[in-house]
Order: C-alpha cells, then structure tokens, then sequence
C-alpha cells in the first residue's frame, strides 16, 4: 500500500538558510507519526511542505501518492485535514458557522457539521460565538474543521500546546479513535510527555535534520540509555548498592526511595539481587521516557534518567 505521506531526501532553503536538510520519512496507512523538535527545528516547514504552501528546495515530497508540488496540490489540499498551531477563526461567528463556512470551501457535506461538532463534544456549544470560547474548545472546533471530508491524512501542528492536562488527554482520545479508523497523522510537537503513548513512530529533529526515526521500543534500543529500578520497602542502602554494583548497576543520588540504574541488558540479573534482599517490598522497573530519548539524540546533554 502506498504510504500517504512520503519525505525523500527534503531540503529547505529561506534566502540561503536550510530549515530542513535532507529528511526522509513515510508516513504508513492508519499510523500516527510524532514530528517532534525544539523551537525553529522544522515541524512547521515541514507542515507548509506537504500542504504545497511551500515548495521544497531539493527532494520530493509524496503526499496520497501525489507530488505536492504538482498541479494535482488544490485537490491534495482537499485530501488534507490541518490544524495550524495558531488556530484563529473568525470571533463573531459561532462554532457551526465556522465549520459551515470551511465545508464549503472545502467542498465538504455540509451535513457533516452537525455530526463532526458531536465528535469533538461541542454540541452544545454549537450556537454560541467563537469569542466566548475556551482555548480547549477553539481547538476542538480546529480539529472540527481539520477532518472536513473525512480526510486520509491529518496534519496536527502543535495540538496540546497551550492546553490543560485534562483537555490534552481529551484531545488525544480523540487523535487515538481516528487512529483506529485508519486515519494517517502527523503531529507536531515539543510537549513530549503527553504525546508519547499516542504515536507509533517518532520522527526527531533537529536543526532541520532528522536525527532519529523509530518507535519507542526502536529509540530505546538503539540509544541503550540505562534502566532505572526504583526500590520499595527499607533495605539497606549500602547492601543493595554493593550487591548491584558489580552488575553494573550505581545508586542515583540518594531521595526518598532507593533507586539505581544499570545496564538494561543485566535487568534480570539485578531484579533476581534485589529479591534476595531483606526489606524489600516491591520494586518498579522504569524505562526511558520519550524525553530523555529525546535529550540523547539531540545530544543536549547526556539524558537523565535518574531526575524524576
Ligand atoms: N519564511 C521564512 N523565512 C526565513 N526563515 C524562516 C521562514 N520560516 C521559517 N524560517 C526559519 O526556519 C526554521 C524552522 O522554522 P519552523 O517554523 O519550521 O520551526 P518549528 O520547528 O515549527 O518551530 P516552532 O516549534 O517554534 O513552531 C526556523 O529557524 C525559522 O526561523
């Protein structure tokens, strides 16, 4: 199956400054792909690009199986849904006057704006003027607009940014039903902690290189960041420290629980120590985060898996 989305070798240049430089990536049928990086990494020129907003410098981009750049990119555009990262709709009109207004440039149904604003659980507020809407209900109704026509291919720019724990979560119950009706998507984002148990694949980047492509499992192995074991119950610091050490595992600096962390290679090995252990009651085998995936291979500094 051809992938919706397709970066070969991309490169872009703003008066001889290169935003991006030679990414390549697909995005695969029904996967969510996270394009995640630091402030002016590239997410949103990324974005432009397979909008056809923007044309790349070098490389191709693919977008439903078509160039973007060809005369087929009105049509794509169609084929697209896209929350922009500052949503901004007319304030004097209400939420069905806006989706109502973007279905018909979209050459949407319009009956779908009625079953869309059910979706993202604006019903009720269907009639009132977007001025009086919350920042979670403006991007609510962004989404709203963005999957007009039923589209195969979302592009969702910085969606959390700026949202409340509560409503993030909301929003990503949302971005995980479409997955799960095989919807493709891209996702910005530099807000890490929310967005990872709702990607497939993360895509890295850096100063516009892609620095990493993979799922977590993939980064994780391929980064061979240390594993943190956290200790429950009351052994005794330096017993636990001595018998771990020679597995290769050091004692994080000390706080209210006993944490070490080691070679994930020899987990077995130290959770079989750890059990031998007076004391201990339980004990919580924790991983590296996106983040801290993320810190290493930006290289800004070694990540940190011992710091909370
Ligand atoms: N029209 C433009 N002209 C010149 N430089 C630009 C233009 N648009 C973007 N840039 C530069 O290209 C780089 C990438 O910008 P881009 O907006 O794609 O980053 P981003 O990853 O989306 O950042 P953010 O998280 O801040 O939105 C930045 O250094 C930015 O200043």
């Amino acid at each position: 199956m051809t992938a919706p989305l397709e970066f070969t070798d991309v490169t872009k240049d703003y008066a001889g400054f290169k935003a991006l430089d030679g990414l390549s990536f697909k995005v695969q049928p029904g996967e969510v792909l996270g394009l995640l990086g630091h402030n002016g990494a590239g997410k949103t020129t990324s974005m432009k690009l397979v909008l056809g907003v923007i044309a790349p410098t070098q490389g191709d981009i693919r977008v439903l199986g078509e160039s973007s750049t060809g005369h087929a990119s009105d049509r794509l555009r169609r084929a697209l849904g896209y929350l922009p990262e500052n949503v901004s709709f007319y304030p004097q009109l209400t939420g069905r006057e806006v989706l109502r207004y973007f279905a018909r440039l979209k050459g949407a149904a319009l009956h779908a704006v009625d079953e869309l604003l059910e979706r993202v659980g604006l019903s009720a507020a269907a009639d009132r003027r977007i001025r009086t809407y919350s920042k979670g209900m403006r991007q609510r109704i962004g989404l709203a607009q963005a999957l007009l026509g039923r589209p195969r291919l979302l592009l969702l720019d910085e969606p959390t940014a700026g949202l409340d724990p509560q409503v993030t979560r909301e929003f990503y119950r949302m971005i995980d039903d479409l997955r799960g009706q095989g919807v493709s998507i891209l996702i910005s984002s530099h807000v890490l902690p929310g967005v990872e148990a709702h990607i497939d694949r993360a895509a890295i980047l850096g100063r516009g290189r892609l620095l990493a492509l993979g799922s977590l499992a993939e980064l994780r192995d391929r980064a061979r960041l240390p594993l943190r074991i956290r200790v429950q119950g009351e052994p005794d610091r330096d017993q636990a420290v001595e018998l771990l050490r020679p597995l290769g595992f050091e004692p994080c600096p000390p706080g209210p629980v006993l944490e070490l962390q080691g070679d994930p290679e020899r987990k077995l090995e130290a959770v079989r120590a750890l059990l031998a252990l007076p004391g201990v009651t339980d004990f919580e085998l924790i991983q590296p985060a996106l983040e801290d995936l993320y810190a290493h291979f930006n290289r800004s500094g070694a990540a940190q898996p011992c710091t909370p």
